[in-house]
């Protein structure tokens, strides 16, 4: 039986909990009518030269969970050897607005940082990008790792987007409190109340923050994700997380009938990596890498289906 969500009592939570029934129930019914594509077009916005892997955890993470076409965006540094992890995966080097745009209405979901670099290069594509999320309610945003520092100076821009989601590490969130709210984070109270503050300053801006517990707000709503993963913490395990979220968010949307749809999301994609870690640790232990969690995926994903 899996360990439920536990609401946070000191503030404004609602009454729920999620377990892996939850996550069977965002999976949509494969049948022979649907087309390439109706399962969803998942696009990730990131790679260097320095980080190719991060942009392919999120990517794959998404197919291999039953997106039916992942689509990478990366700089030229990073095409070929995106390229060479898989062939599976569509990847366009190129990181400018003009060639980007031409493409966006193909993408229910985009996840924008993972391994993009956080220089000011990137800073006017992070603000096209979040026009196109207020413009368009019905596309779902997750904004990761270096779109999280880059977001700093973009705080106008992402507020009031409920469409978007962001997904910092403990480290990640801290500094973009701090920034936004110009007061320390207290790291000795549960961290769901810094990431409700934050939530509500960015006008309902959702917000799940990694971490020892998962900590995840919409602002007028908030949960807490104390499903036990693995003691294992290597690289790559939030970029897997990011890809899955950018993938729920649009089935739970399609699915329509949650007032919550972006925090169902949230806390089912919060719940699947932590099993997904704890199953993949049992059977590799301190070895455990991201790529052994992706070829993991299947068999919780079957295993969840039969449910
Ligand atoms: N294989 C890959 O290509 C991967 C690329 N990644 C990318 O790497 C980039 C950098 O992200 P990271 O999360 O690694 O961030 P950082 O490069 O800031 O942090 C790396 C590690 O350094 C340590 N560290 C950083 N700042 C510290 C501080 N002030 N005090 C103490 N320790 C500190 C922490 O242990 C941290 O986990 C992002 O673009 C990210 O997406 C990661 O997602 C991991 C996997
Ligand atoms: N102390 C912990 N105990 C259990 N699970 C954790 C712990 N810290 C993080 N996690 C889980 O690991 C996953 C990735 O979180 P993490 O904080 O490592 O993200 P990240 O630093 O962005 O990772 P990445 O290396 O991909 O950038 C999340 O599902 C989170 O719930
Ligand atoms: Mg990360």
């Amino acid at each position: 039986m899996a360990k439920q969500l536990s609401p946070t009592r000191a503030i404004n939570t609602i009454n729920f909990s999620y377990d892996l029934n939850s996550v069977n129930k965002l999976f949509p019914v494969l049948d022979t009518s649907s087309t390439k594509g109706d399962f969803g077009r998942i696009a990730i916005i990131g790679g260097s030269k320095e980080y190719s892997g991060a942009p392919y955890f999120a990517a794959m993470s998404a197919m291999k969970a039953g997106g039916d076409l992942s689509y990478v965006f990366c700089h030229p540094d990073a095409l070929i050897p995106i390229k060479s992890y898989s062939p599976e995966l569509i990847v366009h080097g190129s990181l400018q607005w003009d060639y980007i745009e031409q493409h966006l209405w193909r993408f229910h979901s985009i996840v924008i940082g993972p391994g993009l670099g956080r220089g000011d290069e990137n800073i006017g594509l992070m603000k096209n990008i979040l026009h196109k999320a207020k413009e368009n309610k019905d596309l779902r945003l997750v904004i990761d790792a270096d779109g999280i520092f880059l977001l700093e100076k973009l705080i106008n821009e992402v507020k009031g987007c409920t469409n978007v989601c962001l997904t910092p590490n403990r480290r990640e969130f801290k500094k973009l409190y701090e920034s936004v709210l110009k007061e320390k984070l207290d790291e000795s109270k549960d961290p769901i109340i810094g990431v409700t503050k934050l939530s509500k300053e960015l006008e309902n801006v959702s917000i799940l923050c990694k971490g020892k517990e998962d900590s995840i707000s919409i602002g007028s709503e908030s949960v807490t994700c104390d499903v036990s993963g693995s003691p294992r913490r290597c690289g790559g395990q939030g970029d897997l997380l990011s890809g899955i979220l950018a993938l729920f968010l649009f089935w739970s949307k399609r699915r329509g009938d949650s007032p919550h749809d972006i925090l169902d999301a949230a806390a089912c994609s919060s719940l699947f990596i932590r099993h997904l870690s704890a199953r993949t640790f049992k059977n590799v232990g301190r070895s455990m890498l991201a790529l052994n969690m992706l070829e993991e995926i299947e068999k919780l994903v079957f295993d969840i289906d039969k449910m």
